[in-house]
This record gives C-alpha cells, sequence and structure tokens, in this order.
C-alpha cells in the first residue's frame, strides 16, 4: 500500500514542525523538506500536495532562499504560508515589498471570498496569528486576493485554476482560531487526500519494511528501557524475531538502579522474548568523560563510545549486517538534520554519530515520528502502558545533567537527588501531569551553614516540565510545599550539597536538559 504523501518545504520558520504535526492530523503522512532539495527528488516521492513554510528572509533580496518556478507547474497544489506566500507571489510576476505596517501576533482577518476552498466552514470575521514585517503589495497574474487585514491588503490570495494558494498568517499556530480548519482544507480539500494514515497502518506498514529490508540479515537494536527504543524492540521483534538481539549499555550516567531495572523488564526473566544483553561500561565512560567540559565534546564522546560497544557487541554475536536505533523526528531535527533548522544540540543518536560505523545500515523505524506519535504506536503494538508512559531519559544520561566536567561523585549525588525527587512527585500524586522531570547538578558551588559548620557545596537544580511534543515546553507548577520537602530531604539525605534551585525557564528560551 502506497500512503499519500504531503510535503513541507522548510525555508528556515519556526513553525515548521507543527505545519507536518497539523498536516498529520489530518490523518496524510507528511515529510519536511530543505528548500535545497532538488525538484525531481520531489517529483519522484509524487506527493498530493506542497507547503511552503515561513522564513527570516525576505525573498526579493538577491541570496535569499527561493525555488524554481517549476515547483507550481508540477500541476500539483501548493500553499505558501508568509514567507511561502511572498516566495510563491514573487516568483510568480507578483510583488513583495518591505511593509509600511508590521503585523505580529492576533490579527483580525476578513474573508473576501466566501466560496474559497481554504474557508469552507471558517467565519467571515477570523483571528489569525500575524508575523512578518514584508507584504504583498501586488499579486502575481492569475490570482485573486481572498482575504484582507486593516494593514494588510492581502492576507490570503489564490489561483484556483493553477491550485496555488497563499496566505500571509499562520494557520498553523493554535493562536490562529481556525486555522487547523484551513489547513485540512488544502488537504483534504484541495489536495483530495482520503486522510487514512492511521497508527495501525504505520505499524502493518513498517513491520513489512523492515522484513523486506533485513531479509534473512540479522539486527542488533540499541535498547535504553525507554519508549523509543521499546517501541522499536516491539516492531522489530514482531518483524524478525529472533534475528533481533538488543544490546542496553549501562555507562554508569543511568538513573539510580536503572540498569537492574531495565535488566529486570528486558533480560531473561522479563516479559519479553528477546535476545538481550546487557553491557556494564560504566568505568569505561568515566575514563573517557575525565576533564571534558563543553557540553557538544561530552555528546559526542558518549555517541561514539555507544556505537563502538555495539560494534564489539556485533562482533561477539558475528554476521550482524544492521544496526538499529529509536531515534525519533525531534531528535532529527535537534540534531540540525531535518530541514533548515540550527544545530541546537547533537542528539547522541543522529548528530553525536561517529563518521564511520561498522554496520551496512541502521535502521531507524520511527525516525520520522514525533512522540506522542510514537506512544501510540506502542500502545497499537500492545506494549505496556507503564513502559509507552515512561517520561524520556535522554541517551546520554546524567552526563548532559551534570554541568561540566562528569564525575563518579557527582554522579552519585545526582542520582539520589533525582531518586528523592521522583519519589517527592510521585508520592504528591504529580508524576502523570508532569511530562518530564529530574534533578541536574550545577556546577556551581556555594557557602552554606549546616550543624553549625561552613559548608562549600553542590546546588542541585530541579526541572519539571509540561510539553505535548518536547519541542517547545513550560516549567510546571508544582505546589510549594512538594518543593520545600524536596529541597530538606536533597540538603538532609545527600551529602555535597547545600542548595536547591528549581528552574522556572520555558523552552524557548531554554532547553529540557541543561546541555
Ligand atoms: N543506555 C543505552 N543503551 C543502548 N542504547 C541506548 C541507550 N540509551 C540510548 N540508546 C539508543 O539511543 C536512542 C535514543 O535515545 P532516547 O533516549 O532518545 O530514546 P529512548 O531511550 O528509546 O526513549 P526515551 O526518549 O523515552 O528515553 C534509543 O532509542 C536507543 O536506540
Ligand atoms: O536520546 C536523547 N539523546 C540526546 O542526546 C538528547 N538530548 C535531549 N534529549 C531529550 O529530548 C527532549 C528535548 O530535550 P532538549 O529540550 O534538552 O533538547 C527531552 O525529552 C530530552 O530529555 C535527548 N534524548
Ligand atoms: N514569518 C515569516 O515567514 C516572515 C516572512 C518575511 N521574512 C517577513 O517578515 O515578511
Ligand atoms: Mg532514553
Amino acid at each position: 500500500m502506497k500512503k499519500e504523501l504531503v510535503i513541507v518545504i522548510d525555508f528556515g520558520g519556526q513553525y515548521n514542525q507543527l505545519v507536518a504535526r497539523r498536516v498529520r492530523e489530518c490523518n496524510v503522512y507528511c515529510e519536511i523538506y530543505s528548500y535545497k532539495t532538488d525538484i525531481e527528488k520531489i517529483k519522484a516521492m509524487n506527493p498530493k500536495g506542497i507547503i511552503l513554510t515561513g522564513g527570516p528572509n525576505s525573498c526579493y533580496e538577491a541570496d535569499s532562499p527561493t525555488y524554481k518556478k517549476e515547483l507550481f507547474e508540477l500541476g500539483i497544489p501548493v500553499l505558501g504560508l508568509c514567507y511561502g506566500a511572498q516566495l510563491m507571489t514573487h516568483v510568480l510576476g507578483g510583488k513583495v515589498e518591505s511593509a509600511p505596517v508590521r503585523e505580529y501576533g492576533k490579527t483580525e482577518v476578513l474573508i473576501d471570498k466566501k466560496d474559497s476552498k481554504i474557508f469552507e466552514g471558517v467565519s467571515e470575521k477570523t483571528i489569525c496569528w500575524m508575523s512578518h514585517f514584508d507584504y504583498i503589495s501586488q499579486i502575481a497574474p492569475g490570482f485573486e486576493i481572498t482575504a484582507h487585514t486593516a494593514d494588510c491588503p492581502v492576507a490570503a490570495a489564490e489561483n484556483t485554476e493553477a491550485g496555488l494558494y497563499a496566505i500571509q498568517y499562520h494557520p498553523e499556530v493554535l493562536h490562529t482560531a481556525e486555522g487547523t480548519k484551513m489547513l485540512s482544507n488544502f488537504v483534504l480539500g484541495v489536495c483530495g487526500c482520503a486522510g487514512d494514515w492511521k497508527m495501525d497502518a504505520f505499524v502493518e506498514n513498517t513491520i513489512q519494511e523492515i522484513r523486506e529490508k533485513v531479509g534473512d540479515g540479522r539486527v542488533l537494536l540499541a535498547l535504553s528501557g525507554g519508549v523509543d527504543s521499546s517501541v522499536a524492540a516491539g516492531l522489530l521483534s514482531r518483524a524478525i524475531g529472533k534475528q533481533l538481539t538488543c544490546v542496553f549499555v549501562d555507562h554508569g550516567l543511568l538513573r539510580k538502579d536503572e540498569g537492574d531495572e531495565v535488566e529486570g523488564v528486558f533480560g531473561p526473566n522479563g516479559q519479553f522474548d528477546l535476545n538481550f544483553i546487557r553491557v556494564n561500561a560504566q568505568q569505561r565512560y568515566y575514563d573517557k568523560l575525565a576533564g571534558v567540559t563543553e557540553p557538544e565534546a561530552k555528546r559526542k564522546i558518549i555517541g561514539e563510545e555507544f556505537i563502538r560497544i555495539f560494534e564489539e557487541e556485533a562482533k561477539k554475536i558475528g554476521a550482524v549486517d544492521f544496526l538499529a536505533q529509536g531515534t525519533i523526528y525531534p531528535d532529527v531535527v535537534e540534531s540540525g538534520l531535518g530541514g533548515e533548522s540550527g544545530v541546537i544540540k547533537s542528539h547522541h543518536n543522529v548528530g553525536g554519530l561517529p563518521e564511520h560505523v561498522d554496520f551496512k545500515d541502521i535502521i531507524e523505524p520511527l525516525r520520522d515520528l514525533f512522540k506522542d506519535e510514537v506512544r501510540k504506536a506502542g500502545l497499537e503494538l500492545g506494549i505496556p502502558e507503564r513502559l509507552v508512559f515512561r517520561q524520556p531519559f535522554p541517551g546520554p544520561g546524567l552526563g548532559i545533567r551534570i554541568i561540566g566536567e562528569v564525575t563518579e561523585e557527582k554522579v552519585k549525588i545526582v542520582q539520589d537527588a533525582d531518586a528523592i525527587y521522583r519519589e517527592e512527585i510521585a508520592n504528591a500524586g504529580l508524576d502523570k501531569n508532569i511530562n518530564q522531570y529530574f534533578a541536574a547538578l550545577t556546577n556551581m558551588r556555594s557557602v552554606g551553614v549546616m550543624g553549625d559548620e561552613r559548608t562549600y557545596d553542590y546546588a542541585v537544580a530541579l526541572r519539571a516540565v509540561t510539553t505535548v511534543d518536547f519541542m517547545t515546553a513550560e516549567a510546571a507548577e508544582i505546589p510549594y510545599d512538594v518543593l520545600n520537602k524536596v529541597m530538606s530531604r536533597i540538603i538532609n539525605e545527600v551529602k555535597g550539597v547545600n542548595r536547591v534551585f528549581y528552574d522556572l525557564t520555558s523552552k524557548p528560551p531554554g532547553t529540557i536538559e541543561f546541555e
């Protein structure tokens, strides 16, 4: 079964992931590609629709991102959003200029063409999210204006005959009250997608694809016991059974008792029928990380050691062709490989991979999914809810929750503090409402007084966030008495700590982890 595909062409906008999400919420599969992607490649994928994203540039400037005119002549419907709308206009002979009045934030849009397919079921006056300083001063030949605002004569325009639609605002953000409706009108109404891409189809198709790719070869899965690799294990084991071996690395940067817990679930006495190997590599990691302080350097070392261990294990098993990982879409984007977005941090399993990897190929069945979609796939596969809804834990583990140099002593401190924090969050019944929470060790030491004596000890930072997709997040509002209890237990029970902070920062501008 060939799935319907809508392509998002990325011009560097901030909300590009959201565009892809909204399309998927219409049950249509969607992928993001850079504007540098060759038109032949785009044609070969045979998409049912193309969406051009926003972007920071001005399309009339010489070296701004652009696309060939041919893109608009493929007979495939194209929707341009903000920069995308301006670029479409510019390339097709209209005019884009610096706007006399910029628009930013919630803005009332007045629909001029009530029977436009994009505005089916949309109110005549509707609140939309604007973010632009350029504007379309003259539409391209063949287009008509379909909406305007008080300050912007072209809030939307279209050339229905050519299947081209331009929208100046951002329908993908939830501040645009009826934006989801407009995008679904494009995807289902204009492009004619059936909207039958669902998780059961994803699971069945992926199992089929894995079987075809692997044949009678062998696969080594990097299994952390986290959500993503557990779901990947579920898929792979359904697809190829005992041709799969799962390797779990205890790098000495796991949470307190986590190594034994993972072994308990996936090992020989656990609930899955898997080939499972636990590698104890604690000392090896501490040695490699000694003296290293720079976050990206730490990530690269941890990522590289993972691969070297997998290679060694593969040799012991013999004739392993494929390395499988539980990589998901946000790992790819943040590592700067998902399009035009900058590198935020190199996830150990993507941007942190060493240049040479001793496997024929890498299998990443979840590479195109967001976290909540991975969870849906997990439930579809019958993976226990307790595993599916676990909070994520990053592969580099406490290595990126200890700011600066990692030592065994610091690992012990952060493990103990984190265990107390998690216990108290669970006692307060907050664990279901907070999507990720953990203790981190700041590299800061300060003076305190305990039992009439001077102390000069570390400060622990508590982090807790609510988020849907881990791309953006808010600091969770934890009741003060809970925080207070955690603070007092950490200071009393964990040696080497004399201060506790609560991190209030949202993402952006912070990230969830500290490094
Ligand atoms: N300790 C580990 N041993 C083996 N593989 C690991 C380990 N930690 C991470 N990996 C590999 O790196 C991938 C990415 O790690 P990541 O933490 O993003 O995912 P996860 O652990 O599977 O799920 P979660 O995000 O819920 O923690 C994992 O899916 C897994 O393939
Ligand atoms: O497997 C992983 N390898 C990594 O290198 C990594 N870095 C961050 N994370 C997790 O990704 C989510 C977003 O984290 P940030 O806001 O810190 O980028 C959060 O859930 C983080 O825990 C990682 N997971
Ligand atoms: N959000 C956007 O895509 C902005 C497009 C363009 N840079 C403008 O300001 O008009
Ligand atoms: Mg993990």
